[in-house]
């Protein structure tokens, strides 16, 4: 396993699943007009076929996690999942009742995603199960695993990314589409997570920094008007365009309703057409950002056709044939889905069915109803029945809504360049001007508005202007290749010369005592390189590789150390050259000694360990620890960034992960730090 710096989510991030049974069962389980509107649309195959769909609307969703990494050490994980966890549940009794283990999810690519069925109290009551829940928080710190509503794994997979590709994830937080995105890219591709909610997009920096992606970078836009970019290709001024975009669009979210019961109360046909036009603007720009050849995918967890189908017939007709939906049919055998409708019921706010915009008498409210939520007049061409519907009781899971696009034909100037090929000199503000008028055009087509009562209405809230790049974030700046403290990190720690000297970022003045130097991958420098960088609003890139503190610059010849973070990133550098100088390798005895003492020093370790260390000026080192003998579930190499001081040796784990590391592996808690200790 390659140590990744367990995440705070505890204290930061998305609070952990408080809620209680009865919190559940408090909520009443009904909404007449909601089940009157969904018989309408004849969702299901019959009576019999809605009953059990709405029946199971009521009941609480299983959670679900998959299994992250690289095929490898996923594997590992799995093995070790089934045989000190599965193995020992075969028989788990609470109350009287017998429940079923996790079992592995069928459809998902090489069993990697496993469902919980057994109810909260269980989780709770029984020692299988809590031991393997405190397994499982263990491992998403890690970043081994990852918590995930099982329907929102189907549109990532449904992407088909291929390792290497660029991918748009258009309204991306709170991210756990992204990461799925990250990992399916690989450390040679490049992922842009969007969000028009500047503090969501802080909580999906927070869930992608366990991944520790180079290739991946947060922007804040109002998707809709995502910006025109041109990147220098080979020397080459090119439209930035993506192979994969994903457009997983802001939506009413009944599909959600299992977990999240709040939906019975709050459901109204007003939100689903408030959102209408917004979904048809981010899907519209999502093609026209395309590449020619690649994939679009559309998705929702609502059930409603205003949302879903409705914005699907739209956006074909806009692109007008640019777009060709496709039949996924072969795509995910074992996953459970529908045909997309062909047609629908339209109801209004005041939940009066109607089949035509003359059906509203009043003018106002006429001109502030989006025409296109209406089923086209006929589905001959569109085939609407390509989308895929995923309903909770089809396969105990949420409800989901997929459609997935080719970019066939030219759309933007963009796309005509690559097809037309030759020496492309793009103006970027004519191409704006013309995708811009598209993805204006829609509300002029539309005429009318969402009503701010109905945008009021719709949940997640549509982004205002403040939301929108809230904060000015501190610059994203390349260095020079030769500056001195690239060159100071490189001598010191004898990288070689494959180490990217072009790929940092400092983030502070060059004279600030304690830096912080961040890595990006060759995709991401090329963006950063951009001429038009500065209309890209940037959140969040890079990983922290070294940081500099100041006040141990009197004390060794080079004051950055390797961030926890950025160790595996820097390995491969450090090994080709000066014989290791800066890597040591050592065993569990001594990686105790890392972890439990409160200040561990030279004779503490074990002799060869020892010898090392005094042999070694002071500054940072790299330990790579072998944890083969240790119960984890997988035993590639450790790697953890130390400080060898004058005297002492100390693990650069922040106090948080390193008892929870010392924890996991020995059981213990580790001393803490005296007072006196500190002072020197
Ligand atoms: C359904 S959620 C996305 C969930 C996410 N894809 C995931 O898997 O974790 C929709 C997101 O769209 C964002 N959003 C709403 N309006 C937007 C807009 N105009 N442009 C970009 N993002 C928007 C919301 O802030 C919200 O985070």
């Amino acid at each position: 396993m390659v140590f990744r710096k367990p995440g705070k989510w505890k204290k930061k991030g998305p609070k952990p699943d408080t809620r209680k049974d009865s919190d559940y069962k408090a909520t009443p389980h009904d909404n007449a007009t909601m089940k009157k509107y969904y018989q309408a649309q004849h969702i299901m195959k019959d009576d019999h076929d809605f009953d059990t769909f709405y029946a199971t609307l009521k009941t609480p969703l299983p959670s679900t996690f998959r299994i992250t990494g690289t095929k490898n050490n996923a594997s590992q994980i799995r093995q070790f999942i089934q045989d000190h966890h599965v193995a020992k549940m075969q028989n788990v009794i609470v109350d009287g009742v017998k429940y079923d283990p996790p079992t592995p999810v069928s459809w998902y690519p090489h069993s990697l995603c496993y469902q919980i069925t057994c109810p909260r109290p269980v989780l709770r009551n029984s020692p299988e199960y809590s031991h393997f829940q405190k397994f499982l928080v263990a491992e998403n710190e890690t970043g081994n695993i990852t918590r995930q509503e099982l329907v929102s794994m189907v549109p990532p997979l449904l992407m088909a990314i291929e390792p290497g590709q660029r991918v748009l994830d258009m309204c991306a937080a709170p991210g756990s589409k992204t990461g799925q995105i990250v990992e399916a890219v690989g450390g040679s591709g490049l992922v842009v997570a969007n969000d028009a909610d500047y503090k969501r997009s802080q909580l999906l920096v927070h869930q992608l920094k366990r991944l520790q992606s180079p290739c991946f970078m947060a922007t804040n836009h109002d998707a809709a008007h995502f910006p025109n970019l041109s990147i220098m290709d080979n020397g080459i001024k090119t439209p930035w365009q993506f192979d994969r975009v994903l457009c997983d669009v802001p939506c009413s979210g009944d599909g959600t309703v299992r977990k999240n019961p709040k939906v019975w109360n709050e459901w109204s046909q007003g939100a689903a057409i408030g959102l209408h036009t917004v979904q048809v603007q981010i899907f519209l720009r999502g093609a026209q950002l395309v590449k020619m050849g690649g994939r679009i995918v559309y998705s929702t967890c609502s059930f409603n056709p205003v949302e879903n189908e409705a914005v699907v017939a739209e956006v074909l007709r806009l692109s007008n044939g640019a777009l060709e939906l496709k039949d996924v049919s072969d795509q995910l055998p074992g996953l459970i889905r529908r045909p997309g409708l062909t047609t629908w019921q339209v109801m209004t706010r005041e939940n009066q069915f109607i089949s035509s915009m003359d059906d509203i008498e009043n003018p106002r409210a006429r001109r502030k109803f989006p025409a296109s939520v209406f089923p086209p007049a006929s589905d001959n061409d569109l085939h609407l029945e390509k989308c895929l519907r995923i309903y909770p009781h089809d396969q105990n899971t949420g409800g989901f809504f997929v459609a997935v696009f080719e970019k066939v034909k030219p759309m933007t100037l963009a796309d005509r360049l690559s097809v037309e090929g030759g020496q492309a000199v793009v103006d970027v503000q004519r191409a704006e001007a013309e995708e811009e008028q598209l993805v204006d055009s829609v509300t002029a087509a539309i005429a009318n508005l969402p009503s701010e009562e109905y945008a009021n209405e719709t949940e997640p809230a549509q982004p205002t202007s403040k939301d929108v790049y809230a904060k000015k974030e501190a610059p994203f700046d390349l260095m020079a290749p030769d500056n001195p403290d690239l060159s100071e990190i490189k001598s010191f720690y004898g990288l070689d010369d494959s180490f990217p000297m072009d790929q940092f970022l400092l983030r502070s003045g060059l004279d600030t005592k304690n830096r912080q130097i961040y890595h990006v991958s060759r995709a991401i420098q090329t963006v950063l390189k951009s001429p038009d960088i500065k209309r890209l609003h940037i959140v969040n890139t890079g990983v922290r590789l070294f940081s500099r503190q100041g006040s141990l610059a009197s004390t060794t010849e080079c004051a950055f150390r390797i961030s926890s973070e950025g160790a595996a990133l820097v390995q491969p550098y450090l090994q080709k050259q000066q014989g290791d100088r800066r890597v040591v390798s050592i065993g569990l005895d001594d990686l105790k000694v890392l972890l439990a003492h409160a200040f561990p020093r030279l004779p503490d370790f074990t002799a060869t360990t020892q010898t090392t260390l005094t042999n070694l000026a002071p500054g940072g080192i790299l330990c790579v620890v072998d944890v083969s003998q240790a119960d984890l579930p997988a035993n590639t190499n450790m790697l953890l960034p130390v400080w060898r001081g004058k005297s002492s040796v100390n693990v650069l784990l922040n106090k948080h992960d390193k008892k929870s590391l010392c924890q996991r592996l020995f059981g213990i808690t580790p001393e803490p730090i005296p007072v006196k200790a500190v002072t020197e």
